[in-house]
């Protein structure tokens, strides 16, 4: 008999423990497999055998009866006495081989994996599927200590690569955040999970068909929105698929500027303490509105509302409001622009930087040579305070393109040259002028026009009827958005520096907001100097 072909989408592992007051286990179990439900465990941590035999029997009826498989957990025995599907151990439980010699060869082995060590022993001793976890805190079972992150999800795939071990998620997954588990859990080679597994967010719910559904309704989506990726502004390229050119990057980043004023989008920045007040007049200048709230306890209302955020941590006093902000942004996809100001500085910013993007997935991340190398853990270039210094890395190209990749977001090295990436093309802008390095806060000033030309580039999408892709965190060209905030700064900031009235830094920055306000795409277009270099 051959194994069984599972579709691990949405992997039910029971509970009973967890099942609202007054509702039936068997009926429960059901309705979650009419939402859904692809492939079902059965786990009992208080039962005897005689009940968990019973239980077992049961739910194994109902798997029959809608033709997806049954694994029960930890026990041979009980698997081997009703016929299961499969098995699920953990590390502390019986050796896959000696299952593997009890057991029938069509049996599906699982393994629980928490660490590289545990996901290379689990491909070396043969297992069908690895349970990776817990990549959120869960109330349902004792993780503490063993919390990985959705990063750490995707350093584990990256083992998996090429081995054919499929792979699901648990722990503390719900509706609410995996879209940005699927989307952060993806190896370096886009290797992706193959489902999730999910106990409370299906069990404790009064409507299981209901809540099994809507999570299929997200793995449904991402799995068709990784399937076929939304073409870059469409119509701006001459043919589909058209590799990106410099003149059509341009263009395209350029008509953003329209959109910004004719959508006004609320920018919403938390950002830090020295800038706010120039931040939001750049905001304004581009004809957008800037909000600057950072209580957390606004944080879900107003990511319903806004066009982008940008967290910015020059200043770390509103990590709760980071937190959520981030988190609401990806679950309405709005664009996240992050700007780790300092990060190389202290290991409170290394960990607070960490933590930031276990728990949201970044749309663009902004930052000089010395942010983008801590946040690629790169040692080449040192940091001062929230500077850089030294003339920053050897091979630019390669930093922005490999830490894109591993972010799975676009990538902005500021610099005498900015370098831009979206992990597979790299662009390098030369636009600028020396005076925005003697201003306070400009790099932070970057950071709200790339914001404000990001929720541009979604609102454009939005416009032209290409935004409909619930399976993306966000939807539009971010590339064009990045490219669009950076030339708006550095271009503005040329026209400024030229004019006759300025004569230092002190009327530059006045002068810069001006000419913000000023900009057309016909400028822009005009002014810019970008090259396509990778
Ligand atoms: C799919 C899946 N992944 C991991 C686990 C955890 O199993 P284990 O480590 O054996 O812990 P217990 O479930 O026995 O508490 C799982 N059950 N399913
Ligand atoms: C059974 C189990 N195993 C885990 C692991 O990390 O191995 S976490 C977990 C419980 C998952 O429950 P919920 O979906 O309610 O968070």
């Amino acid at each position: 008999m051959a194994k069984p072909t599972v579709d691990y989408s949405l992997y039910l592992v029971t509970g009973r423990d967890l099942l609202p007051p007054g509702k039936d286990y068997l009926q429960s179990l059901e309705e979650s497999i009419q939402g859904g439900v692809t492939v079902t465990q059965v786990r009992e941590k208080h039962a005897d055998t005689g009940e968990f035999l019973q239980i077992a029997q049961e739910s194994l009826k109902i798997c029959r009866k809608y033709s997806i498989p049954l694994i029960i957990n930890d026990r041979i025995d009980i698997a081997l006495a009703i016929g299961a599907d499969g098995v699920h151990l953990g590390q502390t439980d019986m050796p896959i081989a000696t299952a593997r010699s009890l057991l029938p060869s069509h049996t599906i082995i699982g393994v629980s994996c928490n660490t590289p060590d545990h996901v290379k022993k689990a491909i070396h001793d043969g297992a069908d599927y690895v349970g990776i976890g817990a990549v959120w805190g869960t109330t349902t079972k004792d993780v503490s200590g063993k919390i990985l992150g959705v990063r750490r999800v995707g350093e584990l795939l990256s083992i998996l690569d090429g081995s054919g071990v499929k792979a699901v998620a648990i722990g503390g997954i719900k509706s609410t955040n995996l879209l940005r588990t699927l989307h952060g859990s993806v190896s370096t080679k886009d290797h992706t999970l193959d489902g999730v597994a999910v106990v409370s967010d299906i069990v404790a719910s009064t409507t299981p068909l209901i809540a099994s559904e809507r999570l299929t309704t997200i793995v449904r989506a991402f799995k068709h929105s990784i399937a076929s990726p939304s073409e870059p502004l469409k119509h701006i390229f001459s043919s589909p698929g058209s590799p990106y050119d410099a003149q059509s990057i341009v263009s395209g980043a350029a008509i953003l500027l329209d959109t910004i004023k004719k959508h006004n989008p609320l920018i919403h920045q938390i950002t830090n303490t020295v800038v706010t007040t120039q931040s939001a007049n750049a905001t304004l200048a581009l004809g957008a509105s800037p909000i600057m709230a950072t209580s957390p306890e606004e944080m879900e209302d107003l990511e319903k509302v806004t066009g982008s955020l940008l967290v910015n941590f020059g200043t770390i006093t509103d990590k709760q409001g980071m937190l959520l902000a981030g988190h609401y942004a990806n679950l309405n996809q709005k664009p996240v622009v992050f700007d780790p100001v300092g990060v190389g500085a202290t290991a409170y910013r290394r960990t607070t930087a960490n933590e930031l993007l276990n728990r949201w997935q970044p749309t663009i991340i902004k930052g000089n040579a010395a942010e983008i190398g801590s946040i690629a853990n790169s040692v080449e270039v040192q940091a001062k305070g929230v500077d850089s210094t030294g003339s920053g890395f050897k091979d630019p190209i390669s930093v922005v393109r490999e830490l894109a990749k591993k972010e799975r977001c676009i990538i902005i090295l500021t610099g005498v040259t900015d370098y831009i990436s979206n992990g597979s093309v790299v662009l390098a802008l030369r636009n600028g002028h020396s005076l925005l390095g003697r201003i306070t806060g400009s790099g932070c000033m970057l950071g709200t026009c790339v914001a404000t030309f990001a929720a541009a580039a979604r609102l454009y999408s939005l416009d032209i009827g290409d935004g409909n892709d619930t399976g993306a965190l966000v939807t539009g060209d971010m590339l064009l958005g990045a490219v669009g905030g950076v030339l708006a700064l550095t271009v503005a900031s040329e026209i400024a520096a030229a004019r006759a009235d300025v004569k230092g830094s002190g009327t530059f920055l006045p002068a810069l907001i001006d000419e913000l306000g000023n900009l057309t795409p016909d400028v822009i277009e005009r002014r810019a100097k970008v090259e396509v270099v990778g």
